[in-house]
């Protein structure tokens, strides 16, 4: 094995934070700092060991050129109305960005709208965030540049396709909504900051403001219409009812639960100053989402006493909690996911089922079933349609579907939808292929599901290589999707790709979520790490063939559970990890993720964090049995949502400690992307470089042969 030189990074010994009497060492507290030489000099480092040893892989060449032939196949999203245009997304297979296109009917010759690879050379500028007006006749659309949350919203004349003048700064997690006047736009900005917004900064994000633009103005003439000073750490959203006479107004102070305000905006035609606004929801106790509203009575999705989430009527103009009505009640088992109003009086409704998509047809007026449309087990991954709307369409994907769009048109009877496009990639047979659901125990007897895929008839002999993906929070459904670059691993490695529903997520509903956060965190890795026992078991794999990958709070789980049982994975994928778990609340958004992770702040909830954060339960490896696996932290320059300081302590930690010990042969190691972020809006050439470093760090580490 190659020996690392890992960069000895400075430890500072006297960084001591005293957490209610407990004395928490931080030595890497300078690599918070994004814009010190020493924090710039370090990553360079870094990445000095890091290429090297990504580039040597011999197959590198066949990788890339592999994930770029097989990504290079034309992507759609559904179609949408808007005025009398139709709009749809398309993607000829490589472009850096997705390009919006005009058609004035179905069938129509398609015009390119907006096209975001003309902004930047290395499709960098991404479309994050757009609505159109009711009548269609001006599109706001946000830009982000490297990744950043932080927006620009732009507004677009769709007729000439000109840009109006104003530019809207200071924007981030907005909410847009236009009123149906077509002349304004309610959208959330945060105050201006000393020093830079550009996403490589770490300062946290407060005081939120909503703001009414109207159009063809100056910003510096918009209007604050809601505030609340006093909770600076609430983001407010907002939403025109599709009648137009309402904006409800929904602030959430973390990342579940909200409040409930409505304006009457009939009576105020001029939106000069603060709305006067009426409170229907009063604690933060459940999660409420306007679905549409039939004159003052309005739909909500909500989990109020309903774990697998409802549908109920608020009458606005008699909102007490005992006025509320159920419209679909609560399933015992299947998830309500989304609703969407459609054709005037119907509810198109997703629920998720043992984690596979249903789609069904409701009455607005009585939420009886009208009927359900069959799907093949997978996700529905988009929909369009609205209330004033006699159609609709929806995307579905699958693991072995790359994917299919419908169309139900409601002018006739039955109800039948029609396959609208169907998208295929050059030489794959999915007949090759399986994909099934098992169910595995976990360390307390839970039954988990778990998606499992791979080429047919492969030796259950444990000799085959696998991949086990996992996020585990935050309320995220990890539904079937289509993956190129697991395409390549199963089609060349013959590897096989698991992935475990594990708590922390809401595939079983709120009662899922909640088994997986705060002090029942820990029940997330053991449902990972019995995952992974299970593959191995049942000679799926073996330890030193399965690499564990996670981004974000999925890179939380994957390198608490290599500190944990580093014995299971050979190799660990650690992406844009919530890592330093005593302190990431003091960055950017993080405070939003108390919900899932409490705060040091709190005694009980420290003590509890403390004992599984990464950055502070990093040991040196015995023996080789207990060495880490082959690990790749990634991060980039510009993610101003899990800021990068949580990767660099995290790796410094890491090789100091385990890299220096004798036992430790493999690589532990850290790729620092420039120019880049979270993820959101990454250019398709900078996936697929990542994509092939990671296939090249599992080639190099685990000795994988890849098989033409
Ligand atoms: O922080 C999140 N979402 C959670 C998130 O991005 N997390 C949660 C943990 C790390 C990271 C991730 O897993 O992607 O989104 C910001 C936001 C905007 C508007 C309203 C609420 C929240």
């Amino acid at each position: 094995n190659m020996v690392f030189d890992y960069p000895a990074a400075r430890r500072d010994e006297s960084v001591v934070d005293d957490y209610h009497g407990t004395k928490i060492k931080d030595p890497y507290r300078w690599l918070e700092d994004p814009d010190s030489n020493e924090t710039k000099e370090f990553i360079e480092a870094e990445n000095k060991i890091t290429r090297p040893y990504l580039d040597a892989c011999p197959v590198k060449g066949e990788v890339h050129e592999r994930l770029t032939e097989l990504w290079n196949y034309p992507k759609y999203s559904s179609p949408f109305r808007r005025g009398d245009r139709y709009f749809f997304f398309k993607n000829t297979g490589l472009q850096n960005q997705n390009v919006l296109y005009v058609q004035d009917s179905l069938d129509g010759e398609p015009r390119v709208f907006l096209d975001p690879n003309t902004l930047s050379e290395d499709g960098t500028i991404a479309l994050s965030g757009s609505r159109f007006t009711e009548d269609g006749s001006t599109f706001a659309y946000g830009l982000s540049v490297s990744g950043s949350d932080w927006i620009t919203i732009h507004l677009k004349d769709v007729a000439t396709g000109e840009d109006y003048p104003e530019v809207l700064e200071k924007v981030k997690f907005a909410s847009m909504s236009w009123t149906k006047d077509n002349k304004g736009l309610f959208y959330s900005r945060y105050p201006e900051q000393t020093g830079k917004t550009d996403g490589s900064e770490t300062e946290v994000n407060r005081d939120q403001k909503l703001c009414y633009h109207r159009l063809n103005t100056p910003q510096s003439e918009d209007v604050i219409v809601v505030e609340f000073p006093e909770e600076p750490l609430w983001r407010i959203g907002a939403e025109v009812t599709d009648c137009g006479r309402y904006l409800i107004v929904s602030p959430v102070r973390d990342c579940r639960d909200n409040l409930l305000f409505y304006a009457d905006l009939s009576k105020h035609p001029n939106i000069d100053g603060l709305l006067p606004l009426t409170q229907i929801v009063h604690k933060f106790e459940a999660d409420y989402e306007y679905v549409t509203n039939e004159g003052s009575v309005c739909i909500f999705r909500t989990n109020r006493n309903a774990p697998n989430y409802r549908l109920i009527k608020i009458d606005l103009h008699n909102p007490a909690e005992e006025n509320w009505e159920t419209l679909i009640p609560e399933h015992q088992s299947d998830v309500l996911d989304w609703a969407s109003a459609v054709d005037h009086d119907k509810l198109v409704i997703h629920y998720i089922r043992d984690v596979k998509s249903v789609l069904q047809l409701h009455s607005m007026k009585t939420g009886e079933l009208l009927q359900s449309f069959h799907l093949d087990v997978g996700s529905v991954v988009g929909f369009s349609g609205k209330k004033d709307q006699t159609e609709i369409f929806y995307h579905f994907m699958s693991f072995l579907t790359p994917g299919v769009i419908y169309h139900v048109d409601f002018t006739k009877q039955p109800y039948s939808p029609t396959i609208f496009r169907e998208v295929k990639v050059k030489d794959f047979d999915a007949s090759q292929y399986e994909a099934k659901q098992v169910f595995y125990s976990s360390k307390d007897g839970t039954k988990v599901p778990m998606f499992i895929v791979s080429k047919k008839d492969l030796p259950r002999d444990g000799s085959n290589p696998a991949l086990i993906y996992g996020y585990g929070g935050f309320n995220i459904n990890i539904q079937p999707s289509f993956s190129v670059t697991r395409l390549v691993f199963m089609q060349h490695y013959n590897g096989i790709i698991a992935i475990p529903n594990i708590r922390g997520g809401g595939e079983y509903g709120e009662r899922w979520h909640n088994g997986g956060r705060l002090l029942n965190k820990q029940n997330v890795f053991d449902d990972f790490q019995a995952a992974a026992e299970y593959l191995i078991a049942e000679k799926y794999t073996r330890a030193s063939l399965l690499t564990s990958q996670g981004g974000s709070n999925g890179g939380l789980l994957v390198a608490a559970c290599i500190n944990q049982r580093p014995d299971l994975y050979g190799a660990a994928i650690v992406q844009v990890g919530v890592l330093d778990m005593l302190r990431f609340q003091k960055f950017t958004i993080g405070h939003a993720w108390v919900s899932d992770y409490g705060s040091s702040d709190n005694k009980t909830q420290f003590e509890y964090l403390l004992k599984y954060s990464p950055l502070h339960n990093i040991v040196a490896p015995v023996d080789e049995r207990h060495q880490y696996p082959a690990t790749l932290v990634l991060t980039a320059d510009h993610d101003d949502r899990v800021v990068p300081l949580h990767s660099l302590k995290f790796v410094a930690e890491l090789q100091h400690v385990a890299g220096h010990s004798r036992a430790q042969h493999r690589p532990l190691l850290a790729r620092v992307d420039t120019k880049a972020g979270h993820g959101g809006g990454k250019p398709t050439a900078k996936i697929i470089e990542e994509h092939t470093d990671i296939l090249c760090f599992m080639t190099q580490a685990l000795d994988l042969k890849f098989v033409k």
